[in-house]
């Protein structure tokens, strides 16, 4: 599975305590991340994410991009819902690709954990079928 982890500043400790709870879960997939969220992570465990570019500088829209390619799985996107970010426009297009391809997004840790815990128990192999069969529209 490919998983996208993005986290707004504010919510960037919540999401490093996020994957170190989850490190043995994820460290068996491939993970994703925009610049900053992603060398947080990796400073703080021993997963090994592929970053794309910050968040403000076009790396939400490189993670839209593995969407619209049915090539991302799953995203987790910690999201500060108090503080305004000069990349908005970048924001609700991801997540309305999410909801285009029919992609789970969490956007707190509330979700997130639920996902997880979907996950550890093999409820994302419909993922695979989809990619198997190109459902790409
Ligand atoms: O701004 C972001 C998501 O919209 C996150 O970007 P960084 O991980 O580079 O801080």
């Amino acid at each position: 599975m490919n998983i996208a982890f993005i986290a707004h500043d504010k919510k960037k400790d919540d999401l490093v305590k996020f994957a170190i709870a989850y490190e043995e879960v994820l460290k068996d997939h491939r993970l994703y991340s925009t610049g900053t969220t992603g060398k947080r992570i990796m400073a703080e465990t021993k997963l090994d994410i592929h970053r794309f570019k910050s968040g403000p500088l076009g790396g939400d829209q490189q993670i839209g991009s593995m969407i619209a390619e049915n090539d991302m799985d799953l995203v987790i996107f910690f999201k500060d819902p108090l503080t305004a970010q000069p990349h908005e426009p970048d924001i609700t297009a991801l997540i309305r690709l999410c909801d285009v391809y029919t992609i789970p997004l969490a956007t707190n840790m509330a979700t997130a954990e639920i996902l997880l815990s979907g996950l550890q128990r093999g409820e994302f192999t419909w993922r695979e079928i989809e990619k198997e069969q190109g459902n790409d529209t």
